[in-house]
């Protein structure tokens, strides 16, 4: 029987969290998901979210804290998430020699898909993800960019209302991402479905997620839309490059009572207005300017504004995030 709360969200998260040892992967996060999002998931490295997403979809369990998918319990009722839920890795889960058709009939019958709608579900999954064509061969004559689409193809078969996707577009040509994004949002359109995703791209999760929640150290720094929280960083960002960034730093301080980052040999910002400002600013500054840019926040900007970092900073070694996720595929629930 389903535990829905608030029969709007589909995901629900409270104090939820997952340590490793002495390690806290994910540090009592909370935080909604309604039916129809798309909710992007954003961190660097390390920051938590593949381990977020374990949990959720039960490869995990929580050590503190509570989740629901589609109203059920991630730790007491894991079947019915289980079938609730489609599920989209970094890394590919297809069976190399068996053909693409035949990956999504295994997966159909794993998930107990009836067989009266099995032959109609699969061609059009497959024709959404223009895979049809090539449905007889084997999935190891496939490039990464068709795999990724085909497994997007297996996720939906058994219709599920949530679909997590770990670093979708992760590896894949532009062509290919966009392709993938215009899948997601045809499904969100047509179906309703809830996309729960992670990624690094800043742009893409600008562009395409309705709100973002940005993990850092295991913890939500900041959750809203795309657009509130580049209203937050307060304003348009001027980069400067002087001679003396100490010296840079103090001047806006005192005079425009601003505490502008010092990062990467570069001073960055924010003020209302850039554009009446920076004429002022260069021609009133007292040092020597050897490059300035104004532009209009972006999501790393949020980054940089709650944690002082770049996004791009702290990289935990690919051999690291391949272990951390080969784990979880194995099934085994610890
Ligand atoms: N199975 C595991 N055993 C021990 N530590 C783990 C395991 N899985 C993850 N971790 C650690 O937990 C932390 C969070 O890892 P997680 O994979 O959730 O981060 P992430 O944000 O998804 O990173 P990425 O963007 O690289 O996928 C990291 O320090 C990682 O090393």
């Amino acid at each position: 029987m389903s535990e829905e709360t608030n029969s709007e969200n589909v995901i629900e998260v409270k104090d939820l969290t997952r340590k490793f040892k002495t390690l806290t992967a994910v540090d009592s996060i909370s935080f909604d998901v309604k039916k129809g999002e798309v909710f992007g998931f954003l961190g660097p490295n390390g920051a938590g979210k593949t381990t977020t997403i374990n949990m959720l979809c039960t490869l995990f369990r929580p050590t503190s804290g509570k989740a629901t998918v589609a109203g059920y319990d991630v730790d007491s009722q894991t079947d019915l998430v289980r079938a609730s839920i489609g599920l989209v890795f970094q890394d590919t889960t297809l069976d190399d020699y068996m053909t693409a058709e035949q990956n999504l009939r295994f997966h159909a019958l794993a998930y107990g898909v009836p067989p009266e709608v099995r032959d109609s579900r699969l061609k059009s999954l497959m024709e959404m993800v223009e895979l049809w064509p090539r449905r007889k061969d084997r999935t190891r004559t496939y490039s990464g960019g068709m795999r990724r689409r085909l497994e997007i193809a297996r996720g939906l078969l058994h219709q599920p209302k949530v679909l997590f996707l770990d670093e979708p577009t992760i590896g894949l040509d532009p062509q290919t991402r966009n392709k993938i994004w215009g899948y997601i949002h045809e499904l969100r359109k047509q179906i309703g479905l809830t996309i729960f995703m992670t990624t690094h791209y800043m742009d893409e999760a600008d562009l395409n997620c309705d709100r973002i929640g940005i993990i850092d150290h295991g913890k939500i720094i900041a959750l809203d839309t795309p657009t509130c929280l580049k209203d937050a960083v307060g304003g348009d960002v001027i980069t400067l490059r002087t001679t003396d960034n100490s010296a840079a730093l103090e001047e806006i301080r005192r005079r425009y009572n601003i505490e502008a980052l010092a990062k990467n040999d570069q001073v960055t910002f924010s003020v209302q207005g850039g554009e009446t400002f920076l004429p002022e600013f260069v021609k009133s500054f007292s040092g020597q300017i050897q490059g300035i840019s104004l532009r209009r926040p972006t999501l790393d900007d949020v980054f940089l504004k709650y944690t002082g970092r770049e996004i791009r900073s702290e990289e935990m070694s690919p051999m690291d995030a391949m272990k951390a996720r080969h784990t979880a595929w194995m099934g085994r629930r610890r």
